[in-house]
């Protein structure tokens, strides 16, 4: 697949092992306590052996404090953390140099003008994570299932390096491919049941699109 692929909140070997077979360059773990994704490090730290030489294991954290961080770092041993949260370009800074490991930030997207929030992340964040705006009175800065309008990053410089999110599914991933050809894409909610239950089929059937929208593409 010519772009990385990250199934996000992995809580089963089932699961993580459909997204691996489908092709995910990138596997995520969710650690926050108000998500139904949400997994300790030691479960994460469990399958992301799974994953060691397939796909990169990416601990996904909101504001996360120091002490949370390096109970995640040690236990888990990710290859990338995701900050989805506040964290300031210091922190971000900060954070890259503790643990020495790439980090992807999540920004929320609506407006044009939201992309210029990365401006002061340039040089720090070694990817960025586009995300629609949570709606109204979700307790979740991610994994809400809701997707912005993808046309805005057609405005990118294209040294930007993204990874495309939100309300990703296999119905509208040919349309994301179309629309932004993004380096990467991100999808949690589209490939589940019910929320935090992924389902199989659906990771398979979320692959089968890629391909389809990838050649259509080509
Ligand atoms: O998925 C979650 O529960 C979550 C919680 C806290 C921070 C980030 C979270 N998920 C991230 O959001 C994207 C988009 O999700 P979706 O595809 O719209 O459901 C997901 O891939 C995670 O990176």
């Amino acid at each position: 697949m010519a772009f990385d692929i990250k199934i996000c909140g992995l809580k089963t070997e089932p699961a993580l092992e459909a997204a691996l077979a489908g092709g995910a360059s990138h596997v995520g773990f969710i650690f926050f306590e108000k998500s139904p994704r949400n997994i300790t490090p030691a479960d994460a730290g469990r399958l992301r052996q799974q994953a060691a030489g397939r796909a990169a294991a990416v601990a996904v954290t909101v504001d996360a404090d120091d002490a949370a961080l390096d109970h995640i770092v040690a236990t888990m041993a990710p290859d990338m953390l995701q900050f989805h949260g506040r964290e300031t370009p210091e922190r971000v800074a900060e954070l890259k140099m503790r643990y020495r490991l790439p980090v992807m930030k999540a920004f929320a997207i609506r407006e044009a003008v939201d992309l210029a929030a990365i401006a002061p992340y340039r040089g720090i964040a070694d990817r960025f994570l586009f995300d629609a705006k949570p709606p109204a009175g979700s307790q979740l800065p991610g994994g809400n299932g809701v997707s912005f309008d993808w046309r805005l990053l057609a405005g990118l410089d294209a040294e930007v390096d993204y990874m495309l999110s939100g309300g990703l599914n296999a119905a509208n991933i040919g349309d994301a491919i179309r629309f932004a050809n993004p380096p990467g894409i991100d999808i949690s909610s589209g490939v589940e049941s019910a929320p935090g239950i992924k389902d199989v089929a659906l990771i398979e059937d979320f692959f089968q699109a890629v391909r389809a929208g990838e050649s259509r593409a080509a």
